[in-house]
């Protein structure tokens, strides 16, 4: 079995970036800026949303963040991303999900310029994906690509089962798995709540890609052996013998999948990390078009 390791991909990533970052520096351009938006004090969207500043000034990027009160209104918040959209100094910037209640989440990101939507929500973006377009892709589907083509793990005529349709990651990852390329060309099944007999499915898989938030769903005896199994689960559960108070479990039984497939990514240090490492891609992509005055 072999483990992929998305910190340390993720590592080789942003120490990537931060080449490209010091070269900028060296011909006395402008630094990539991500700015974020979060709204309300969630404690797991601060952690993520903090370790995306942190990950900004690693790789010597400009960082702003926009801290809304829980009871914003929508109103409120799409003059917030206006500002961001006209702001030249913003390359890129996302908001964080989920948002409160009295917020229509879709009207939010359909407020996105497409051309700062590094997060790849926008409509514009998701079409352009769909189409083989250049566009933003979804840092979660994007560092799920980037880490079957840093292993080298084969797709091509290969059955890849997808479990989960969300906006953010199954629907996106089965459109990108079945395009042409590599990482691509891939038979996808998209499976979710109302999938009848999904063990009969997942045992035909080569890859399985889980995003469902149950964690231990995806069993050993759901799966064929050898098959590739991406988690990109990450439910808190509270657990008094660490540190914060909780531990971060995946969407696999991992101790005994890992028994039977030939790649899996661990939860923590699998594809979170390289979510964090994509949403920098995206967002130096966006400076150099930005730069370039490229539009999508
Ligand atoms: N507009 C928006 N864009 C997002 O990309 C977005 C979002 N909203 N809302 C929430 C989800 C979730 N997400 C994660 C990012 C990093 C880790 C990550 O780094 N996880 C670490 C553990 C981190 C921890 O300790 O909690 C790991 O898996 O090793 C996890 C999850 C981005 N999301």
């Amino acid at each position: 079995m072999i483990l992929l390791d998305g910190k340390k991909v993720s590592n080789d990533i942003k120490n990537e970036i931060a080449t490209e970052v010091e070269k900028m520096v060296s011909h006395q351009e402008k630094v990539p800026h991500l700015a974020a938006i979060i709204v309300g004090n969630d404690g797991a969207s601060m952690t993520y949303v903090n370790s995306k500043v942190k990950a900004c000034k690693r790789v010597g990027f400009e960082s702003s963040l926009v801290r809304l009160s829980g009871t914003t209104s929508e109103m409120e918040l799409l003059d917030k991303i206006e500002e961001l959209n006209n702001n030249d100094d913003v390359d890129g910037f996302i908001v964080q999900l989920p948002l409160p209640p009295q917020i229509d989440t879709q009207k939010v990101l359909m407020a996105v310029d497409p051309d700062k939507d590094v997060d790849g929500f926008h409509p514009t973006n998701f079409g352009k994906m769909s189409l083989d377009m250049t566009s933003f892709i979804p840092a979660t589907p994007f560092g799920i690509l980037e880490l079957l083509e840093r292993y080298d793990i084969p797709t091509k005529g290969k059955h890849t089962v997808v479990i989960g349709r969300s906006h953010i990651v199954g629907r996106p990852m089965s459109i990108l798995m079945g395009r042409s390329g590599f990482p691509g060309n891939s038979t996808v099944t998209l499976t979710h709540k109302y999938t009848k007999n999904i063990t009969q499915i997942t045992s035909q898989a080569d890859i399985i890609i889980i995003a469902v938030g149950i964690p231990h769903f995806l069993k050993a005896e759901m799966i064929k052996d050898d098959a590739v199994v991406i988690d990109v689960g990450i439910t808190r559960v509270p657990d008094d013998s660490t540190e914060k108070g909780y531990k971060i479990v995946g969407d696999v039984d991992f101790d005994n999948v890992k028994k039977k497939a030939s790649h899996i990514t661990p939860v923590p240090g699998g594809v979170g990390p390289m979510t964090i490492a994509m949403l920098l891609k995206n967002t130096l992509l966006a400076r150099e078009r930005h730069r370039k005055r490229e539009k999508l």
